[in-house]
């Protein structure tokens, strides 16, 4: 297939030895548009980053940005039935460190989701999404300073592995007999019209998840982590997720069972502080991030429950309009703002892109590039101390000045 990218002539790819990131003063960065309000959030993010670089470094440091395609775009670039060009794919790894958009995917039949295939193909198995307060950010909650959470969710596994049969198919079918004939299932309700999904979870990607999470607390001087599942119902999966976390933080990180067990506390080797390993069932977690959230610090789930206590967390702190991600491998990392589409709002400049400008910020720490990554927080807290926010900030906030979405991203530039 003809390339379609063109790779910046300045620039040098990131590279990665004995797991190490080596990153020149050009690196080239992929970037994926996104669809939906991607076109109205990515511009400013670009230049954004641009003006902290630049801030930060002079002229000693410059990302060149290169655009990759996924989603809409691809199928106008390439052919009507590429979503995910293989292109992409490999610049992606290549490169090492990317950033993208949202893209859109159809609630049941069509294209399953570009976002879920891209973590998946370049085994991204930890999405961390970090949810703090910034001052004057309007919340629905009394005390929204208390939230100081990063998630890590498991990204490679749990029912988003697409293994899902439509009701009345002969697939769906088979399933049901192979079930109840050779595995002695007696419970299923209404076989006839019934749609099967299977939900795998394994030790090896919980542990892999779970040990990133650990060693987050770690390095970040965290006081727990909280293994959040709903183990009373799925024991083999849910609950397998918390006893393999707990045997981790034992076997791994020198835990020792608290009072008997099973919450396991590790001592933090570069403080000798106490880190406890505890868990949670994940409904009651939903409540519990309301009423106590200061309890709560790193939490390590699957990717469903992940799915669902991102957008939960990210309102408590003035919702999706803000909330960051990363999408990690051992290799590779993407990273990508919490929300999706927003399809009503495309393309009229609108939205908030603080979501995937903080995603950004992540990006920039990752890379090692502290002093321009300070500069984009800055710039933001900075916007919102001003009350110069968008429709999403300004319909909740009193005597604030309404912005559209490029203007919100001048706005941190400003403020930087
Ligand atoms: N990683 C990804 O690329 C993701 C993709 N998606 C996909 O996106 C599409 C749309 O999904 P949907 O469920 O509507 O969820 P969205 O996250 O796209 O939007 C839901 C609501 O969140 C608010 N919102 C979202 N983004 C912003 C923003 N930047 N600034 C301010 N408010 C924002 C808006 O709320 P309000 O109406 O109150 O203003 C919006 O209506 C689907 O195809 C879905 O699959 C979904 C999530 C992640
Ligand atoms: O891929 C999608 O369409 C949704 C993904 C999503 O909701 C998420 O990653 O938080
Ligand atoms: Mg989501």
């Amino acid at each position: 297939m003809t390339s379609q990218v063109t790779i910046p002539a300045k620039g040098q790819p990131i590279q990665l030895e004995d797991g190490r990131l080596i990153v020149p003063n050009n690196p080239i960065i992929p970037y994926i548009e996104g669809d939906g309000i991607g076109v109205d959030v990515t511009p400013p993010m670009i230049k954004a980053v641009n003006a902290a670089v630049a801030k930060a470094y002079q002229s000693e440091r410059e990302i060149q940005w290169m655009e990759v395609y996924a989603g809409e775009k691809a199928t106008a670039l390439y052919d009507s039935e590429t979503w995910l060009p293989e292109e992409t794919l490999a610049l992606f790894r290549e490169y090492k460190v990317g950033i993208k958009g949202p893209l859109t995917t159809p609630v049941g039949g069509g294209i399953r989701s570009l976002n879920v295939a891209l973590r998946q193909v370049l085994d991204l198995y930890v999405c961390q999404r970090p949810v703090q307060w910034f001052t004057g950010v309007p919340s629905p909650v009394k005390h929204p300073e208390s939230v100081d959470m990063v998630i890590f969710r498991e990204n490679s596994e749990d029912i988003y592995a697409g293994i899902e049969y439509q009701a009345g198919t002969e697939q769906a079918k088979r399933v049901i007999d192979f079930l109840k004939n050779e595995m002695g299932a007696s419970k299923i309700r209404f076989e006839e019209d019934c749609g099967i999904g299977i939900k795998p979870v394994s030790k090896e990607g919980t542990q892999r998840l779970v040990r990133q999470a650990i060693q987050y607390a770690i390095d970040n001087n965290r006081e727990s982590v909280t293994l959040v599942h709903k183990g009373n119902i799925m024991k083999f999966t849910e609950g397998a997720f918390k006893d393999w976390g707990y045997e981790l933080a034992r076997e791994e990180f020198g835990g020792e069972l608290l009072d008997g067990g099973p919450w396991v506390v590790i001592t933090n080797p570069n403080t000798g502080k106490e880190i406890v390993i505890k868990d949670v069932i994940a409904d009651a977690m939903l409540q519990q991030v309301l009423l106590r959230p200061e309890e709560y610090s790193v939490i390590a789930t699957l990717n469903l429950n992940g799915d669902y206590l991102s957008d939960a967390l990210a309102a408590q702190v003035g919702g999706i309009g803000i909330a960051p991600g990363a999408n990690i491998g051992d290799g590779v990392a993407i990273f990508e703002a919490t929300h999706g589409t927003a399809p009503k709002y495309a393309g009229q400049n609108k939205v908030n892109p603080g979501s995937v400008i903080l995603s950004a910020e992540m990006m920039l720490r990752h890379m090692g590039w502290i002093e321009a990554a300070d500069l984009l927080l800055k710039g933001m807290s900075g916007a919102i101390g001003a009350k110069t926010v968008t429709y999403d900030f300004e319909r909740l906030m009193a005597n604030a000045t309404l912005v559209t979405c490029s203007e919100f991203g001048d706005c941190i530039i400003e403020h930087m």
